[in-house]
């Protein structure tokens, strides 16, 4: 593996095991082929709000990627970077249009989805709600977005998701249907677009060692 092209200095990724966002560009890094160190941020213990945290991420969010003088937070942001810095294994297609739907397909993971999971919303809103109405509500906002993806990707896919080759697409998928099996139980049944791409990403090393329950900071157990 390649490390960062700056010296000697190792990328650092600041991660939670089971952030979803810290999943996506866990799956970059690796995809890439850019070693990196990792940098365990237990949100459940809100080591996310620390004043050190929050100096590398104002808003307390993982993932925070460090490459030399460079900070970023924002999965999507981080992934961009490394696209233009590390050209290797091309995160996007040439093809105009078909860029524009790995764009479309990341972003509704990463803003019609994923915030209805994420911690602080969840926290809040189960004060409000009952846990088991949010989890309710976690779900519905799941299912719409997976059959958004359905309905978006069914002309594109191929062994991936827009096509035979790997691209930013699956990266937001694919920590995003883990979610969905392992975290919310969801019926993927009705998802069979999704369920396979699943399976095809279990089969990648690059997506293989970014999940969630190999990674340092996961509970052995
Ligand atoms: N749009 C951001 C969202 C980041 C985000 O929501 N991170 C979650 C983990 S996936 C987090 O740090 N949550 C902690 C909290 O809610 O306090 C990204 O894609 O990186």
């Amino acid at each position: 593996m390649a490390s960062g092209d700056d010296g000697n200095k190792k990328l650092q990724l600041y991660s939670y095991w089971r952030s979803s966002c810290s999943h996506r560009v866990r799956i970059g890094l690796n995809f890439k082929g850019l070693e990196y160190e990792y940098k365990a941020v237990n949100v459940l213990k809100r080591e996310q709000h620390t004043p050190e945290f929050k100096k590398l991420n104002p808003i307390g969010y993982v993932p925070v990627l460090v490459d030399g003088d460079v900070v970023l937070s924002d999965s999507f942001a981080i992934l961009m970077y490394l696209e233009e810095k590390y050209p290797q294994h091309p995160l996007l297609p040439s093809d105009l249009k078909k860029k524009a739907i790995n764009y479309q397909a990341a972003n509704i993971v990463s803003s019609s989805i994923q915030p209805h999971q994420n911690l602080a919303g969840v926290k809040y809103a189960e004060e409000k709600i009952s846990a088991d109405e949010c989890f309710s509500w976690v779900k519905f906002h799941i299912g719409n977005g997976f059959a958004a993806l359905e309905e978006l990707l069914k002309d594109y896919a191929g062994k991936y998701a827009t096509g035979d080759d790997v691209y930013l697409a699956d990266l937001f998928l694919a920590p995003q249907i883990y979610a969905a099996i392992k975290r919310f139980n969801l019926d993927m049944s009705k998802y069979p677009l999704l369920l396979r791409l699943h399976g095809a990403y279990s089969e990648l090393p690059a997506f293989q060692n970014a999940m969630p329950e190999k990674q340092p900071d996961a509970p052995s157990s």
